[in-house]
């Protein structure tokens, strides 16, 4: 569904060259959900605008469902780390919802049901005439993954989508877009620097290497398929996955 093939990016601006990503070679099958962990400005971030068509890749590309990316793809959905400023605020959250819908060229019926569907779906009806600032940060994200989910993606991108809420939230979400991604079965790539959010969810992780990044390992998550915060979390796996990883990226911290 998505394949990254020797994807390069270098930023060039007057009297700067950074070489941001070397080289990633990645793919993720339909249906699957992909995390991807690594140090600290490693490219995470540049990798997913690059996917998400936000950014020109400098070498290499980017397919989904076998057709080159070039720009922001119309099958494809991003919820990014702020929330605060991913929705409008002078828009209610039914509005924020319907307006990708708008601009897919939907019907007004089909809009109304796909904003009522993905607005239960993260448990939001009561909000739907509420402006974004009278939610709290939590609500607010369920707000943008609502607006993900309606617009039914073939592809869905997160940039560290839950780093700006409190742990106990945090927990929420991520069983949230467990949920909806066993529901929809949704293409889903997961960018976060946690590395147990990434062994909680992912059918795989892949682990980046420090900038200039290459792909340093692709693991399989060998966990029961069905996860758990509690139970799956205190798996002797569990444990031994994330230790593997946060070894990884270590020695990838130290590699730099
Ligand atoms: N617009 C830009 N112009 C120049 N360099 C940039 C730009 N954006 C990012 N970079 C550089 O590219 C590298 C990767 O940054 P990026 O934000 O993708 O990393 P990240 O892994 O998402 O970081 P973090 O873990 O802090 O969220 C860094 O060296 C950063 O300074």
């Amino acid at each position: 569904m998505l394949e990254i093939h020797e994807l390069r990016k270098v930023y060039e601006s007057p009297g700067r060259r950074v070489e941001a990503i070397r080289s990633i070679t990645l793919g993720v099958g339909a249906g699957e959900l992909v995390c991807v962990v690594g140090p600290s400005g490693c490219g995470k971030t540049t990798l997913l605008r690059c996917v998400a068509g936000l950014l020109p890749v400098s070498e290499g590309q980017v397919r989904v469902s076998g057709v080159p990316v070039t720009g922001p793809p119309p099958d494809m959905a991003v919820v990014f780390q702020e929330y605060g400023r991913s929705l409008f605020p002078w828009m209610t959250v039914r509005q924020n919802v319907e307006l990708p819908l708008k601009e897919k060229r939907l019907p007004p019926a089909r809009r109304r049901e796909l904003v009522a569907d993905s607005l239960r779906a993260v448990g939001l009806s009561d909000a739907a005439d509420a402006h974004p600032w009278q939610l709290s940060g939590g609500m607010q994200q369920r707000v943008a993954i609502a607006r993900a989910v309606a617009y039914e993606p073939q592809v869905l991108l997160m940039d560290e989508p839950f780093a700006a809420v409190d742990a106990q939230t945090r927990a929420d979400l991520e069983d949230l877009i467990l949920r909806l991604w066993r529901d929809l079965g949704v293409t889903t790539l997961f960018v976060t620097h946690d590395i147990d959010e990434a062994v909680y969810l992912g059918q795989r992780v892949v682990v980046l290497s420090s900038s200039p990044t290459t792909v340093m390992e692709d693991l399989k998550i060998d966990l029961p398929p069905e996860r758990d915060q509690l139970t799956t979390r205190s798996l002797p796996r569990f444990g031994e996955l994330r230790g593997h990883v946060y070894r990884q990226i270590q020695r990838a911290r130290g590699e730099r």
